[in-house]
């Protein structure tokens, strides 16, 4: 648990959970003294602003002159043009977005230890100068820094806005009473639009006056903090940019030499540090991350929840958001597994079963037209099979230097087990079967064994493998006996129970093997399917292509100039080369909800960062996997033996106090002795109860109308959105019962809700969802811990409520 900020979060307040001010002033101000305070941060945003307008008139102007540059031929205007257009589009991109709060923050600091300044402008030195401070406890404030979300400097470069991750802006989130460093006053400021509307400050040497232009320096506090906490949620995240919390910053400006791990309980902003700490690693050192980040997130739902936050923050393009579900291109995971044939295919043992299956695979029969068992279009061996005209596999017959030639059964058998030999990549062994049968071949014609002189020898072999690899039979034989194997052609053959229980012998019972099989016989992947596709095509392996010669495209020398070219489509080859070039390792991965990953996954993730940094967000308390060593074990192997530093979050900044404590209650029967987070606020809401006593009955105090009325009754309630959380089996039958409430209500399986969140929520019977699967309570608890404001708990009889409603689960 190092590098844990044991002090408050945020300055003196945060931590209390009161919203109190402590620390500041603003009770004893004189009257007007406030407005005046707004009036300052106006004028300085406004003067932002008339700078901002310059640099857009600015970078237009770049533009406009990039295009005429077009038409100038030589290669240096061209590369002078590109890097223009660049520029300037990424300066067009950030300044057009509306930013909101643009301009967040401030501090006002005491004189530096040394006078150096550092490249924004800003005084370099953290601590303050011996004699900043007078002897009796007054200082004159020395500097004052704005902070937002991108850096602005003045025309004569003195820093009008520095950039959140720039080292001068660190104090802002790291300065507490305990570790001031040079900060007296922190200030959040909070604006819409062009408009600044209150600030909130911080004092972080309570005890010192301190004077600011020859005036004691006030200070206000209106909770802004709070009121952002307690807004209503839309189907998007925001970003934090403006309250990111002490032992947060840590997290997102650590060093990114190796291993940032990262624990904390539920609404502890993993997941909101995650993606700052993307754009913080960009900002720290694009050309380093130029070879992209990869943030892996649980789900497609929260990927989608989450896509906005970098944008926010001005970073997108170098940082691809995936669900664990569609890390292989081409792939989408559609299906669901249940928890028992999940548990399965996630398991570590699963890779002797793939490894056996990619060899086996050939052992099947299989005439066949084109020879590829390639599943690129058509998902089954079988059908491989019947489209293909008959192409005898257990013999080979040719005909070379005039004298017919076979090998039987028995004979291509023991080739292949030759072939087959090792560890390496089977579609990479093709050449040397196809070289061992021409051996063989040649052995039998005895064409050898009649010439000594092995010069002539080798001529003669030289010419026979010619003959017959010319033989249309040949070809068609080879390409049918040892087809170049496709993941999705070897994953459609494990369908095949029988086959599968072969492959699997030892390794799976033949439970497992009959649910298995059964489950890759559907239409479509499932998330766990998707990790032994791309187990597979590591241990399948892609034979190298002869390179086609690519004609020179007049237009793709024109770079950067897209934007100013007429669109055009792309044509196939075009994007057959883009999708080929697309990224498989990146330079630094970031997983969200790590504690979730499967052995399976965790390799999967694994060779995307072979050679990655990488940051590791999770929960053990929150982890749908139930066998946490394998996992563990899995984990271990593809972050390497690259140190780690780790971070714990302490403080659930989600759900008020109400909620966390009734789930903590759950929290301590699936995991005993772990901590809860601390929650910051209140709302003095406690959570509702509702019980169903026949769930069949399609009467009114049905369980379908009775989470339907839950649900509209916290519509009414909260101006944001509701999440109705059941078991998985019940995903398709919450959302007809909450069909026509609106777009405010969102009906999700238990796994679904991971790292989601509502205003309110309608939990539906706990003891459903946490009998679901070996990582119940888990997964309850993740449930029980999605609202910000309200839960409604709905119980049936298999709940065993008491006379209050409250199911057993969550009783004391
Ligand atoms: N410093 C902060 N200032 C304002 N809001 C914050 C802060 N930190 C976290 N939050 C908010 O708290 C909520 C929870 O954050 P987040 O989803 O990142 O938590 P988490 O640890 O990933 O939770 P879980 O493990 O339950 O998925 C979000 O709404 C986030 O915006």
């Amino acid at each position: 648990m190092a590098d844990v900020n044991a002090a408050s979060p945020s300055g003196t307040r945060v931590p209390s959970g009161t919203g109190e001010p402590s620390g500041t002033a603003g009770a004893g101000e004189p009257a007007g003294t406030r407005e005046r305070e707004l009036a300052i941060e106006q004028r300085h945003l406004d003067r932002v602003y008339a700078r901002l307008e310059e640099k857009i008139h600015e970078a237009e102007f770049l533009m406009q002159d990039a295009a005429k540059r077009s038409q100038v031929g030589t290669p240096g205007a061209l590369a002078e043009r590109d890097a223009q257009v660049y520029r300037a589009g990424i300066h067009l991109n950030r300044l057009n977005n509306e930013f909101e709060d643009f301009l967040f923050g401030r501090i006002d600091l005491l004189l530096g230890k040394d006078g150096k300044k550092g490249p924004d402008g800003a005084y370099t030195s953290v601590e303050p100068a011996e004699d900043a401070i007078r002897p009796d406890n007054t200082a004159d404030i020395a500097e004052t820094l704005h902070i937002g979300r991108i850096g602005v400097l003045d025309a004569d470069y003195s820093p009008l806005v520095i950039d959140w991750r720039a080292p001068a802006a660190a104090p802002f989130y790291r300065s507490t009473p305990v570790d001031p460093g040079r900060v007296v006053r922190r200030r959040v400021i909070r604006s819409k639009g062009r408009k600044v509307l209150g600030v909130e400050d911080d004092l972080m040497r309570p005890a010192l006056t301190a004077y600011l232009n020859g005036e004691e320096l006030p200070a206000f506090g209106d909770g802004a903090l709070m009121a952002a906490l307690g807004q209503a949620r839309s189907h998007s995240m925001r970003d934090i940019v403006a309250s990111i919390q002490a032992e947060q910053d840590l997290v997102i400006r650590a060093p990114a030499a190796s291993v940032t791990y990262v624990e904390g309980g539920p609404g502890t902003g993993k997941t909101a540090v995650a993606l700052h700490r993307a754009a913080y690693l960009l900002y720290q050192d694009r050309r380093r991350y130029s070879g992209g980040i990869l943030i892996v997130s649980p789900t497609p739902l929260l990927v989608a929840y989450t896509e906005g936050v970098l944008p926010s923050l001005g970073e997108e393009g170098q940082v691809a958001i995936r669900a664990v579900g569609s890390l292989v291109d081409g792939v989408e995971a559609t299906l669901y597994d249940d928890p028992a044939v999940a548990r399965v295919k996630g398991a570590s043992r699963m890779l002797k079963v793939l490894r056996k299956a990619a060899r086996g695979v050939l052992d099947t029969p299989q005439p066949s037209a084109g020879g590829q068992l390639s599943l690129d279009e058509d998902d089954s061996v079988d059908s491989v099979q019947e489209a293909g005209t008959a192409v005898r596999t257990d013999l080979l017959r040719v005909v070379a230097f005039g004298r017919r030639l076979e090998l039987d059964a028995d004979e291509l058998r023991r080739i292949r087990q030759i072939a087959l030999g090792g560890t390496a990549p089977v579609n990479l062994l093709r050449p040397r079967a196809r070289k061992l049968l021409l051996d063989a071949l040649w052995a039998k014609s005895g064409a050898g064994a009649r010439h000594t002189d092995p010069e002539l020898a080798a001529e003669l072999r030289s010419s026979f493998d010619e003959d017959v690899s010319d033989e249309d039979g040949f070809t068609g034989f080879l390409n049918a006996w040892w087809p170049e194997l496709t993941p999705r052609a070897v994953l459609a053959a494990m369908a095949d129970e029988k086959r599968l229980s072969r492959w699997g012998r030892r390794v799976l019972n033949p439970g497992e093997v009959r649910k298995v099989a059964r489950s890759l016989r559907r239409d479509g992947y499932s998330v766990h399917d998707v990790a032994l596709l791309d187990e597979l095509n590591s241990i399948l392996g892609t034979p190298a292509r002869p390179k086609r010669k690519r004609e020179l495209d007049p237009l793709d020398q024109l770079t950067g100039l897209e934007e100013l070219m007429p669109q055009r489509e792309e044509t196939q080859r075009e994007r057959a080369e883009r999708l080929a070039q697309e990224r498989v390792e990146y330079a630094h991965v970031i997983v969200d909800e790590a504690q979730d990953l499967t052995p399976m996954q965790w390799r999967m993730v694994g060779r995307r960062g072979r050679h990655a940094t990488w940051t590791v967000v999770g929960d053990p308390a929150q982890s749908s996997w139930s066998e946490p060593d394998d996992a563990a074990a899995a984990r271990d192997e593809a972050l390497g033996t690259r140190p780690r530093r780790r971070f714990e979050l302490t403080v659930n900044y989600r759900n008020p106090s109400e909620i966390a404590d009734l789930a903590a209650k759950v929290l301590a029967l699936a995991m005993p002795g772990m901590p809860s987070p601390k929650a910051v606020r209140s709302t003095g809401l406690e959570p509702r109860f509702a019980v169903v006593d026949d769930e069949r009955s399609g009467a009114r105090g049905s369980l379908g109308a009775t989470v339907r009325a839950a649900a509209a009754r916290l519509l009414d309630q909260v101006d944001g959105t509701v999440g109705v959380v059941v078991a998985m089996r019940r995903r398709d039958e919450a959302a007809r019962w909450l069909a026509d409430l609106g777009e405010r209500v969102v009906a999700l399986g238990s796994l679904e809700a991971k790292g989601l969140e509502y205003d309110a929520t309608v939990v539906v019977s706990p003891a459903e969802i946490a009998d679901e699967s070996p990582a119940g309570l888990r997964v309850l608890y993740v449930a029980l811990t999605r609202a910000t404001q309200q839960l409604t708990v709905v119980s049936t009889a298999a709940d065993a409520p008491d006379a209050a409603g409250v199911p057993d689960l969550l009783r004391d």
